[in-house]
């Protein structure tokens, strides 16, 4: 058997089309253009590869792009002071601050003072608790794009069993509860699981966020299941720097039903999910209708 590969890189394109197109009815009809911040500290090359991309998106789909990019040793005061700033600017509709933040800056205290209806990220504690109780919210942008491949994928998930390895607040939890959500029945492993395998085994969805390269064997996959591989690795191999998954693809895609590759899957989605985010917290604050489609 081999799998289908789902092309995230293809659907990403697609969601920003969606985007731009809204995004210049917006600017056509209510003489308004979505902006979105983001904040780097810090001069770590791969945010800044991220950073950069993001930036070069934001305004290829018609929207605003403010960067900020402060230096390593920048002081918490300043930062929240930013911070302030951009929640009290009109023209920046959603706020992200890179992660991770350098040691000496806490990033609960950072994350909690974006206003929660500009935190794009959906990390604030406000929305984290608006998600876990099925509320409106702003839903975080990795967990919403890989819920998008499996909507568009399956149809409904109702009744598959989900099994999200990795329980981290950025992909892992936010993932089980938009999975719960589609009425899944959700196990979280992590660390300390006994027995990853057979775990994995029984999982006809199977989200990797871990963060080792390759972990996740193709023996682990149960024949025909869905597999997401969250899963951003730098390794060196045959003297070349390359970007794999938590996930080992090329056994996997030989058991799996569907598969998401690295690079070309969740990567790209996440930066198109961010983009409707911004969107959506535009339409939000100006009272206006919402993009259908682009959120939960
Ligand atoms: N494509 C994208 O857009 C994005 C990709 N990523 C990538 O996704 C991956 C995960 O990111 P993130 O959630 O931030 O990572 P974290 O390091 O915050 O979390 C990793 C999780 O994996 C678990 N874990 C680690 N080792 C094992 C193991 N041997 N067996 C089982 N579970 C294990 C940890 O368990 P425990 O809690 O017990 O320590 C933890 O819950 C990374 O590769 C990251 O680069 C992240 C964000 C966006
Ligand atoms: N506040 C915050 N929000 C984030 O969403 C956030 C963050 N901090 N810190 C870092 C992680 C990581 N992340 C990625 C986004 C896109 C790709 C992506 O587009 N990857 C391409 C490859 C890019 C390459 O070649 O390096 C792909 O998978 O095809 C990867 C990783 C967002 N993150």
């Amino acid at each position: 058997m081999t799998a289908t590969i789902i092309d995230g890189k293809a659907f990403a394109a697609k969601v920003r089309a969606q985007v731009a197109e809204h995004v210049a009815r917006l600017r056509e009809e209510q003489g308004v253009q979505p902006g979105l911040a983001v904040v780097l500290v810090g001069e770590d090359p791969a945010s800044q590869v991220y950073v950069a991309s993001k930036g070069k998106q934001t305004v290829e789909v018609g929207m605003a792009s403010f960067e900020h990019k402060l230096p390593a040793d920048t002081s918490e005061e300043v930062l929240l002071n930013l911070i302030r700033q951009l929640n009290a600017d009109p023209n920046v509709h959603g706020i992200l601050v890179q992660l991770p933040l350098p040691g000496h800056l806490n990033s609960e205290l950072v994350i909690n003072s974006i206003d929660p209806a500009k935190d794009v990220d959906g990390f604030h504690i406000s929305n984290v608790g608006l998600l876990g109780t099925g509320q409106k919210s702003m839903v975080p942008c990795t967990p919403l794009g890989c819920l998008m491949m499996l909507r568009d994928h399956h149809g409904s998930l109702a009744g598959m069993n989900a099994v999200v390895v990795g329980r981290s607040n950025i992909v892992g939890k936010p993932m089980a509860q938009l999975l719960l959500g589609d009425s899944c029945t959700v196990t979280i492993a992590h660390s300390r699981t006994r027995d990853l395998p057979s775990v994995c085994r029984g999982a006809d969805i199977l989200v990797a966020a871990v963060g080792r390269p390759e972990m996740i064997k193709g023996d682990w996959v149960k024949p025909g299941a869905t597999v997401i591989d969250v899963g951003i690795n730098r390794i060196e191999r045959d003297g070349k720097t390359r970007l794999v998954g938590d996930v080992d693809f090329a056994a996997a895609a030989t058991v799996a039903g569907a598969i998401t590759p690295v690079p070309g899957g969740v990567g790209p989605m996440t930066i198109a999910c961010l983009l409707a985010n911004t969107l959506t917290a535009c339409c939000r604050a100006l009272a206006l209708p919402e993009p259908k489609g682009l959120t939960v």
